[in-house]
């Protein structure tokens, strides 16, 4: 078990990097505590499994340095970095049972034979694989092979971490909400360092305590969803994670006040700090804006309402800009002419993509 910490890590693949473009890592810093259950989101090419590669061993990074606790590893190979991994498809000993198949890691590092054989039953247990502890893989199906190589990642106790690399691509839908849920159990039972890399964001915010966003090669925002979801620092996190995701609407900032075309809203913190020639855009999500009938906010054209079961969404155009609001149980509109009420509370404030912190106002009591 151990503490990984990236030291000014980036990597490129080509041999003379000459600017940020060539490098499918940029340079990171982070820690990822020791116990921790940990998520890697992105979409495709935005480097998680090179940065995965990295932690592995797989990959040796062309700049910094990677610690396990405070030993180096960046020069060890992957044998000699006490790492589990779990890969996208099963990785199982075909003509092994179950049984044989889960012992098996423990087994190679000469584990006595009864703490193996009592691990591997627990782990089973866990799984949900008991009743086939005695069966060979190759008759099983697709699930549940992918389910041993979970366990065979799961039963050894002293690894550093373990690494899930889109761990449920093989796994029918209906049993990988359940999958998940059995893995954060037995993250907390088992208290090793797990990051799982994967661009489902359901399965990122369902499975991990942190959650690490990565787009273009760099990590975007750490945190936990929550914050993630509240306080997203790059326009990218706010797109990316949310269904639908934040809106984000170009617009001019001056004081306090953000203006959308010609509507103001008043802000809550001002932006003394925006520059000219920034890429300046209020983000708000969907949750926190409502649709309302004419004459109750800003004046919108509402397009059409997706009823998407917990809620109503509805896509509009608000100053030539088009949105999505939520539509509150109570309100019916008919035509095409609505209002927005924008919950001021949620605003937030972006310069080319970055959150901006802004500075609290004081407003004259009235
Ligand atoms: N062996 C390699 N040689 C050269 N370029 C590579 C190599 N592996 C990855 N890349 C490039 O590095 C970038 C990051 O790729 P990486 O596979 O790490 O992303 P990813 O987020 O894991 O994507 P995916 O989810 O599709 O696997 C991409 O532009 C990819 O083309």
């Amino acid at each position: 078990m151990a503490r990984i910490t990236l030291d000014h890590l980036a990597h490129a693949y080509g041999p003379a990097p000459k600017g940020p473009q060539d490098y499918a890592l940029k340079e990171i810093d982070h820690v990822w505590e020791q116990g921790g259950a940990y998520a890697l989101l992105g979409p495709s090419g935005c480097g998680k499994t090179t940065l995965l590669n990295i932690i592995s061993g797989l990959v040796r990074p062309s700049r910094g340095r990677i610690l396990f606790d405070d030993r180096d590893v960046t020069d060890l190979p992957t044998e000699a970095r006490n790492i589990a991994q779990v890969f996208q498809f099963p990785v199982v000993y075909d003509t092994m049972t179950v049984r044989e198949n889960l012992a098996f890691p423990l087994k190679n590092r000469h584990v006595p034979a009864d703490r193996t054989a009592a691990r591997a039953e627990e782990i089973a247990r866990l799984l949900d694989l008991t009743r086939v502890l005695d069966r060979k893989a190759r008759n099983l199906t697709a699930d549940m092979k992918q389910k041993i190589s979970l366990g065979r990642g799961l039963v050894r106790s002293d690894v550093a971490a373990i690494l899930f690399d889109e761990p449920l691509t093989v796994i029918d839908p209906h049993l990988k909400w359940q999958l998940r849920s059995t893995l954060k159990e037995i993250h907390r039972l088992l208290d090793i360092t797990m990051i799982y890399v994967t661009h489902d964001q359901t399965e990122a915010l369902t499975f991990a305590d942190k959650v690490v966003v990565m787009h273009d090669g760099a990590v975007v925002q750490t945190g936990t969803p929550e914050e993630l979801f509240e306080r997203p620092a790059h326009t990218f996190v706010g797109h990316f994670i949310g269904s639908p995701g934040m809106n984000v609407l170009p617009c001019r900032v001056d004081g306090a006040t953000a203006y959308l075309d010609n509507e103001a809203i008043k802000l809550l913190r001002a932006y003394p700090a925006l520059r000219q020639g920034q890429r300046i855009e209020l983000g708000i999500r969907p949750e926190f804006v409502q649709l309302q009938p004419k004459g109750f906010g800003f004046p919108a054209r509402v397009r059409r309402i997706d009823d998407i079961g917990r809620a109503r969404i509805a896509r509009v155009e608000m100053a030539g800009r088009a949105m999505s609001a939520s539509v509150p149980d109570n309100v019916s509109v008919t035509g095409d002419e609505a209002a927005l009420f924008f919950d001021t509370r949620h605003v937030h404030i972006y310069a080319d993509g970055h959150l901006m912190a802004g500075e609290p106002v004081r407003r004259p009591a009235s």
